[in-house]
């Protein structure tokens, strides 16, 4: 399994492939080519000096005659946890603020207009531990904590919306913990939050010991750059969670995450990409990067022997437009930051044009779920 010597599918496609196969690799593997975008000489250099890592791309949607184009630009951050997990907990949070902090300044100088971090982006990824302390105390308010209000902050200064994913303590419900996006307006104020649906029962990822499934559905937040939904890391391998962010209205699904290159790589290009083709939206999936080591060993229960770290985050994020075609993914192993814009019309044109809401057969499918879930369901086999 790759670590940090192997920089990525993208490089490795175009170093070795003759240009006439890398057209028609990428025409299949990718959909139709997007668009580079000019990034401001400014961003470029300022990426460079804070060593992470700038692309850019742009997706276009055919001309209509009734419509604008609806334009937006979305910012995609990957990072590595910059300190030590045995660092002070105030210090590992306050540093990786400012890392962050230097990274949307370049997203601001790139005229994004919604940015999402990574699935826990203040903390090291540690629930692979099974231990509690120090890590619940990375846990904060979605209201008002530390890190939502500098993320607020944030928002204002850019006029840019904030999709910030953190472990949150909610202190007027039992003090009890979520995995939660919080989605900050451009004004600066908390829009509201979603929860990650799906808790993670494989390999290490031991989740299920620090909170619960969501129970806050499928919300849709209306922003002034358009509808936007977040569908937490595991949630990506459930259709229908994807599904009912889009009946909802989602014209961007956001998939934070944090996964690893032994568990979920070959995976990884895939999903995102099949539910902006099946749900006619954009999504954006995010990984975090790099190996996070633990002070104490923890085992995987398979029989290997104990271990300090988790494997490798291979960071690949991308994103893809409801017509399949898709960004190359940044690098597996350096931070960054992707800048996409999308075109929304896009969304209902590739509607319009393959009609899956039209032909999905929803009321048939309730009907069949409602009937699946009972206790005493029979499944239904045609025997001879
Ligand atoms: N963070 C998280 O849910 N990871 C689970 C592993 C995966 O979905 O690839």
């Amino acid at each position: 399994m790759a670590g940090a010597e192997w920089e990525s599918l993208d490089e490795c496609l175009k170093k070795y492939l003759p240009l006439a196969d890398l057209k028609e690799v990428k025409r299949i593997l990718y959909g139709k080519e997007t668009r580079t975008l000019d990034l401001p000489r400014r961003a470029l250099e300022a990426a460079c000096q804070g060593d992470f890592e700038l692309q850019g791309y742009a997706f276009e949607a055919a001309e209509e005659q009734r419509r604008c184009p609806q334009l937006v630009r979305v910012g995609l951050v990957q990072n590595k946890t910059p300190l030590s997990t045995n660092a002070p907990v105030a210090e590992q949070v306050s540093t990786v603020h400012r890392r962050i902090e230097a990274i949307v300044e370049v997203a601001a100088m790139c005229g994004v207009n919604i940015i999402c971090f990574q699935e826990a982006w203040n903390m090291p990824f540690a629930f692979c531990t099974r231990e509690k302390l120090p890590w619940t105390e990375f846990a904060e308010s979605a209201e008002d904590g530390l890190t939502t209000r500098f993320c607020q902050k944030l928002a204002k200064k850019h006029g840019m919306v904030v999709i910030s994913p953190i472990l949150e303590r909610d202190h007027d419900h039992g003090d009890v913990l979520w995995n939660t996006a919080v989605v900050i307006s451009n004004s600066g104020a908390v829009l509201g939050k979603t929860r990650k649906n799906h808790i993670p029962r494989v390999g290490d990822f031991n989740e299920s010991t620090y909170y619960m499934e969501g129970n806050l559905g499928h919300p849709v937040f209306q922003t002034q750059f358009g509808r936007i939904a977040v569908n937490i890391c595991y949630g990506r391998h459930h259709p229908l969670n994807w599904l009912m962010y889009s009946i909802n209205g989602a014209e961007i699904i956001f998939n934070p995450s944090a996964t690893i290159g032994a568990l979920s790589e070959s995976f990884w290009p895939i999903e995102a990409r099949n539910a902006a083709i099946a749900n006619h939206c954009f999504t954006c999936a995010i990984n975090r990067v790099g190996q996070e080591h633990f002070p104490n060993e923890f085992t995987s229960g398979d029989g290997k022997k104990a271990h300090q770290d988790f494997g490798y985050f291979y960071g690949s994020s991308y994103v893809t437009a409801p017509d399949g075609s898709r960004t190359p993914g940044l690098s597996r192993n350096r931070d960054g930051l992707l800048v996409t814009e999308l075109d929304l019309n896009l969304c209902r044109q590739m509607s319009d044009l393959w009609t899956f809401k039209m032909t999905g057969r929803y009321e048939m499918y309730a009907r069949e779920l409602a009937e699946a879930v009972k206790p005493d369901y029979n499944p239904h086999i045609v025997k001879e």
